[in-house]
């Protein structure tokens, strides 16, 4: 299984990248954890909100591969526990499917786009800032794997 982030947002400041990283480095083989960034539509082109968050989202779609169990990131969605995550996470490792997280940019995602995902995940009520939200879930994912394999990270 491969835990695809696709998040909206290219050449973010080092200290993002070096946090993803840390992160993505612990995830093992089995449940590799993997950024795609995808190129946010240019805030000047003139186009509504709604028009920009249309071709983010055909980009987003784009990137899904095909199979793949498609989960959005949102405030408004799902609030899971870490625990429970663990378990998803367990359930998705033995469906052998991948699981594509989309994260939006400073506008947000496409209600359709919305709407086509499987669930959409709260990580917060709090609306987080694009960078910090792929950051927050490669730690989530990871504790989550630390959860599923009585790993020292996690302490309940
Ligand atoms: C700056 S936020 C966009 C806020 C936008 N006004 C909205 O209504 O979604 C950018 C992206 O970060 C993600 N995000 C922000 N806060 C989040 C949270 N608390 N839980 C999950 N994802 C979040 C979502 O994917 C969102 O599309």
């Amino acid at each position: 299984m491969k835990l695809l982030v696709l998040a909206v947002g290219v050449r973010m400041p080092a200290w993002v990248q070096d946090a993803w990283h840390d992160y993505a480095r612990r995830m093992p083989p089995d449940c590799a954890l993997e950024l795609r960034e995808i190129k946010p539509e240019p805030r000047s082109s003139g186009k509504s909100v709604e028009q920009m968050m249309q071709a983010e989202a055909r980009r987003l779609q784009a990137a899904v591969p095909p199979q793949a169990l498609c989960i959005a990131l949102d405030e408004r969605g799902r609030d899971l526990s870490t625990a429970k995550l663990a378990s998803e996470l367990e359930q998705w490792r033995a469906s052998g499917r991948d699981v594509a997280f989309l994260v939006g940019g400073p506008d947000g995602l496409d209600a359709q786009l919305k709407q086509r995902c499987a669930s959409l995940l709260r990580l917060s009520s709090l609306t987080l800032p694009h960078p910090m939200v792929r950051v927050i879930l490669a730690e989530q994912l990871y504790r989550a794997w630390a959860i599923m394999n009585n790993h020292p990270y996690h302490r309940a």
